[in-house]
């Protein structure tokens, strides 16, 4: 069995649900992942801010605002009365349950829950869709099976035993609906799976279930080899490898949450990336196979800080980086990358919420220097250090101060920081030193 997931904007429209229901039709029995509709999680993200602060008049107006987002696309897509009706009382007790919210103090909890509507209201317009152009499916709660443990892993046996279960209580439907993103922790509470985390709820159903393949649904024709954001004249790439794939992902290429591939990796079970609204487009096959060498793709995460750690007794010191790494580890912050002179170590962490305690433990031996607002970008593809094109990125040496370069941690991947102020011009030249055919 597949499993397709489709993502904010394949679901944003009337024109593209249906171009989804046309996709899924062929046939063949297949779970479908649906996130929610484009903008509906950021707006639920603002107002459980608004709860949060007080703001309750700001609070329901949003929530009155997005209610009536939903009631246009119900009756374009339910001509069928009495479906109509069920959906929107559906969609309307969705809606009663955030204007609650704003009445009962705010929680962590309060917070997730009201992340998880948007694709609650999503599946359940999707089924009630399908159900009116005859289609066999039957909406699945992920409620159900999707669960994460304390370190906000999957749980693989239990999501394993509950997803059979709720498959074998619907076995004869040919299409399985169910919600991306939404997840139990494991005190049974609702949370989820991160912002962008249909992705990883498709890719944990994959491997659960031994999927002969996943699909990732999006609003471009694959991954593209740099980001179409910020970069014109982008390519789509038409094969990565599962190493290459985690790579970009990790390091910033929105297209794919951070964490997708890991799940299907081990057992080799491929991922394709393909365009909802151009579905003859080959889009991008992600597998277990390495192809050609040479960089294939670049990518940009931000929010990164770096730190420079300089003591006078680090020079021959064994056991120094052993403390300083246990700092990091004490406070649960991973490194990123990391850089070392006999002198000084630079390293770069994406969360720095235990800043000011590890800064404070490290000062105890070293001198500290901080850059905020920092960028990694990383180019990625099969065995790029030994390529023999590769030097051409130094070039970017005379564009931008390059503040760190990791070379060599992998064959398949060489990161540089630089000043976030800095990333636009910085993937844009290095496009043209790497993809375009200019003398420079
Ligand atoms: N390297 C890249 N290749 C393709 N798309 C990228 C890349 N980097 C960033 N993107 C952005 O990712 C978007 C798709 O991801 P996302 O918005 O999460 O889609 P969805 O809502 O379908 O999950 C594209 O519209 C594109 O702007
Ligand atoms: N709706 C969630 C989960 C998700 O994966 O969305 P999308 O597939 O549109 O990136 C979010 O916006 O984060």
């Amino acid at each position: 069995m597949k499993v397709l997931k489709f993502g904010g904007t394949s679901v944003g429209s009337v024109e593209n649900i249906t171009n989804v229901k046309n996709i899924i039709n062929d046939g063949n029995k297949k779970i479908v992942v649906l996130s929610a509709m484009s903008g509906t999680t950021n707006s639920l993200v603002d107002i459980a801010n608004d709860i949060k602060v007080l703001n309750n008049d700001k609070a329901l107006k949003d929530i009155n605002a997005l209610h009536e987002k939903y009631v246009p696309v119900i009756d374009a897509l339910l001509s069928d009365k009495s479906l109509n009706d069920v959906t929107k009382t559906y969609i309307s007790e969705r809606f009663n349950f955030l204007v609650e919210c704003t009445y009962k103090p705010f929680s962590k909890v309060m917070e997730n829950e009201i992340l998880a509507q948007g694709e609650l209201m999503s599946t359940f317009i999707f089924n009630s869709f399908l159900q009116q152009e005859g289609i066999n499916s039957s909406l699945l709660s992920a409620l159900d099976f999707m669960k994460i443990d304390a370190y906000k892993e999957p749980s693989f046996n239990y999501i394993k035993e509950n997803l059979n279960t709720v498959l074998n209580s619907a076995n004869n439907s040919e299409i399985y609906i169910t919600q991306g993103f939404i997840c139990l922790d494991n005190n049974g509470e609702i949370s989820n799976l991160q912002r962008g985390g249909s992705d990883y709820t498709a890719t944990i159903i994959g491997a659960a279930i031994k999927a002969e393949e996943v699909q990732i649904w999006t609003d471009i024709d694959g991954m593209h080899n740099n980001d179409p954001r910020f970069v014109e004249g982008t390519k789509p790439i038409s094969d990565l490898s599962f190493d290459e794939a985690a790579e970009l992902a990790y390091f910033g290429a929105k297209i794919l949450h951070p964490q997708t591939v890991l799940p299907v990796r081990e057992d080799g079970i491929p991922v394709s990336l393909k365009n909802t609204m151009e579905p003859s487009a080959k889009g991008t096959s992600i597998t277990g196979n390495h192809f050609e060498t040479g960089i294939k793709a670049i990518a940009a995460k931000d929010n990164i800080t770096a730190i420079k750690i300089k003591s006078g007794r680090m020079l021959q010191a064994h056991g120094f980086l052993k403390k300083v790494f246990e700092i990091f580890e004490t406070y649960e912050t991973s490194i990123d990358m990391i850089t070392t002179s006999e002198v000084a170590v630079s390293l770069t962490i994406d969360d720095d919420r235990n800043l000011e305690q590890i800064i404070s433990e490290l000062e105890s031996f070293a001198s500290i220097e901080i850059d905020r607002n920092q960028s990694i970008i990383c180019l990625v593809g099969h065995a790029i250090v030994d390529h023999e094109g590769t030097h051409k990125l130094f070039k970017i040496l005379k564009d931008v101060r390059i503040r760190m370069i990791s070379y060599g941690g992998s064959r398949n991947n060489i990161s540089l920081l630089v000043d976030t102020e800095n990333k636009i011009k910085t993937l844009q030249k290095l496009n043209s030193y790497l993809f375009e055919l200019v003398t420079l």
